[in-house]
């Protein structure tokens, strides 16, 4: 198993950096999701790792080893592209044997690895047909059984699931995480979709413009991000202004608020609190144990399937909240909230 490591990696196009300096250690066997918006430098970082970009300034470890100035074929990373790259013009067989087959194995042991590759991605039955003949799906999983029987050390993904519509996606995360479990090879994805990056991801890198700004387990980014714009990336929160008063509490413009001892709330200075939408319970009666409890009209309700949401005027703010589809709520119903102390989040 490989551990990586990017120090100080940069990459720079024509004098703007599309990736600025990353540090990023990449444990043996971890499962590295790099997640960020179009244009962060996600790519760029994976095709430098792979090498077919040579950075601008940092250097690419593997086992503590410098392969910086290594070419692609001396590093043993096997690359699977958004767009596949299968030949037209090969069968599913030779698409998967045509790595081995560059690598000069005999022909007969290219087959046993490709029969054995094939039955792992479920492809048996497919072996004779040509990528027109296949759904994206398999073409997906032809990609990453032409790069898995190659045997690499490191896995890159660039946003293997983009062409592939809701369902398949799930199928084929569901996938990844299997190969992963079996192989258990170090693995990097590029994503710009949080929850292939929370499914999938040991921990996750979220990128903007050519930094990272948090390198955590998905949970941590989900629950404590470390500033607004990953807080805003990872959708689902209410963020609104708010000034510390005194200990453990904050003023907003939904009144004051009492923080939890996971709130951040050693944070000082006037600045950004979270909460999501699904912390935010919809109370029906209230009593006097109950802390951070405001009044709100909801003035608007989306039907989600499982949940609900509305989006409730509380003051002269707005607070947006989730819940279970069963209890049905209309746009001018006036409701109890709560804001449970331990749910909020302080931004840096
Ligand atoms: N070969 C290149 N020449 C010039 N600029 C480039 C080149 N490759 C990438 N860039 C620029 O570098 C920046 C980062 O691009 P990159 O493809 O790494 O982003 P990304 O996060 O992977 O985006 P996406 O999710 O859209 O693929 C972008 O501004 C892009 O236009």
């Amino acid at each position: 198993m490989t551990q990586v490591q990017l120090k100080n990696l940069s990459k720079v196009f024509s004098g703007t950096p599309a990736v600025d300096a990353i540090n990023v250690d990449v444990a043996c066997g971890e499962f590295l999701v790099l997640l960020g918006p179009s244009g962060c430098g996600k790519t760029t970082s994976l095709r430098m790792v792979c090498g077919l970009e040579q950075p601008t300034s940092g250097s690419i470890w593997f086992n503590g080893q410098e392969v910086t100035n290594l070419p692609v074929q001396k590093r043993k990373v096997g690359l699977v592209s958004q767009r596949f790259g299968l030949f037209p013009h090969m069968t599913v067989e030779q698409n998967v044997a045509f790595g081995l087959s560059v690598g000069g194995m005999a022909e007969s042991e290219q087959k046993r690895h490709v029969g054995e590759m094939l039955e792992i991605v479920r492809l048996t039955d497919f072996a004779g047909r040509f990528p027109a003949q296949l759904s994206g799906g398999q073409m997906q999983r032809v990609a990453i059984a032409r790069t898995l029987v190659t045997r690499p050390k490191v896995l890159l993904l660039d946003e293997p699931m983009a062409s592939l519509d809701t369902l398949l996606r799930a199928e084929m995360r569901q996938f990844i995480r299997d190969l992963h479990e079996e192989y258990g090879m170090t693995t990097l994805l590029v994503t710009h979709d949080q929850i292939e990056a929370m499914d999938l991801a040991d921990r996750i890198a979220v990128m903007f413009d050519g930094r990272v700004a948090q390198l955590a387990a998905p949970d941590e980014i989900y629950q404590q991000p470390a500033d607004e714009r990953t807080a805003r990336f990872m959708g689902h929160s209410n963020i609104f202004d708010c000034t510390p008063v005194s200990d453990g509490y904050v003023e907003s413009l939904f009144g004051p608020l009492k923080l939890g001892a996971g709130s951040n709330r050693g944070l000082k200075l006037p600045r950004k609190a979270m909460v999501r939408y699904e912390s935010i319970r919809i109370v029906e009666s209230v009593d006097q144990s109950q802390s951070n409890v405001v009044s709100g009209t909801i003035t608007r309700a989306e039907f989600l399937g499982a949940m609900m949401r509305y989006t409730l005027q509380v003051g002269e703010g707005f607070l947006t909240v989730e819940e279970a589809s069963s209890f049905k709520r209309k746009t001018g119903e006036a409701v109890s909230l709560t804001l449970p102390p331990e749910q909020i989040w302080l931004l840096q």
